[in-house]
């Protein structure tokens, strides 16, 4: 059994796990393909995700194991398969992931209660504006760790805590997980809004009318106002929505330009998690009534291949409302 387990040697599995690594705890960053593990251990390396970093020697990689406290960095849709299929065991658990599972709305801690058989107080989440590469670089980051267990959140919090890599904590782990999953449609939205040119005012639009969106959803799984206020919350949606490395945002870009989402999935390199969090999300709102007309339309452009400029001059008729 492993001390620390990264269990997903994506761009952010494999940051996270060399963050830790060059803080030398003992820390093995798990792959599920056996071709990738050794030429992990030849080069030091991941080529695919993190092109010139070279990753701390302390670094060990392996294919998925048991361990003390796994990380899991694997794409929500992924996540219950993964650990059924690697029988992985753990003693704490902490998510990466920033997604709801579709069938169910769960976050990942959801389904890490389900299939690690652990309770909330062997829970935290790890979230905020946190692009894998620029950690990677080692340029000035903050984030969130958040667990119902407060002596779990700040060993995190002491863990991961670094010169360029500032950790707060927050005991609003739902909040967080949820903020992390819905930030993603924004990010695709204003992805489709640049795209398309409309402009600057449009984008801020999207990203304030969007938050009221989100805070609707989001209160009904039971996050906490202020939450929202986080890096976990505003301090996201901000990166991805204008940062052009987030893989969301990119989605929104390319639809803008007329690319199927098949196109766009072989371009891509990741997972833009938002993809499916809208599918849930929509399903949910025309379950509960929730009122998410950005949200409708990011679908609709999505599923139903609108022309974004329908989906536009919707939003735009919309009847007046107070804010
Ligand atoms: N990249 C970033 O900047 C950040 C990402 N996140 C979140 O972290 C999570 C992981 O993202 P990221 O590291 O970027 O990963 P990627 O989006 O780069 O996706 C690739 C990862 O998914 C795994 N994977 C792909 N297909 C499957 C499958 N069928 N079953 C199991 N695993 C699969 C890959 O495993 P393998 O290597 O074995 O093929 C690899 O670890 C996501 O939820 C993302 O939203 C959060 C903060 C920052
Ligand atoms: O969540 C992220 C940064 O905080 C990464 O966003 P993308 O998944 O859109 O790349």
């Amino acid at each position: 059994m492993y001390e620390i387990c990264v269990y997903g040697a994506g761009s952010w599995g494999t940051a996270v796990a060399n963050l830790l690594a060059k803080k030398k705890f003992n820390v093995c960053l798990c792959a599920r393909d056996e071709k990738l593990v050794l030429r992990l251990r030849e080069t030091h390396h991941n080529n695919k995700y993190l092109k010139d970093i070279h990753l701390s020697q302390n670094l060990v990689f392996d294919t998925p194991k048991n361990a003390q406290m796994g990380i899991f960095a694997v794409p929500v849709k992924y996540l219950r398969d993964f650990i059924e299929h690697f029988s992985i065991k753990v003693d704490a658990a902490l998510s990466l992931s920033k997604g709801i599972e579709d069938e169910t709305f769960l976050p990942p801690s959801g389904i890490l209660f389900q299939t690690l058989g652990i309770t909330k107080e062997q829970f935290a989440v790890l979230s905020g504006p946190n692009f894998a590469l620029e950690v990677a670089l080692e340029l000035p980051t903050a984030s969130v760790v958040a667990s119902s267990n407060r002596n779990l959140a700040k060993k995190l919090q002491n863990m991961f805590n670094t010169h360029y890599f500032r950790v707060y904590t927050s005991s609003d782990y739902i909040g967080v997980e949820y903020l992390g999953a819905l930030k993603n449609i924004l990010a695709i939205a204003c992805g489709i809004s640049d795209g398309l040119n409309l402009g600057q005012n449009a984008r801020a639009a999207l990203i304030t009318r969007g938050l009221a969106e989100i805070l609707r959803t989001y209160k009904y799984f039971g996050g906490k106002s202020k939450t929202m206020l986080s890096l976990a919350g505003i301090g996201d949606i901000v990166l991805t929505a204008t940062g052009n490395l987030s893989r969301n945002r990119i989605l929104g870009l390319k639809l803008a330009q007329g690319l199927s989402i098949d196109e766009i999935l072989n371009q891509l390199n990741g997972v833009p998690e938002g993809l499916n969090t809208v599918m849930a999300v929509f399903r949910l709102s025309q379950k509960y009534s929730i009122e998410t007309p950005i949200i409708n339309e990011v679908y609709n452009i999505i599923v139903n291949k609108k022309d974004p400029f329908e989906s536009i001059s919707i939003l735009m008729n919309r009847p007046l409302k107070s804010e």
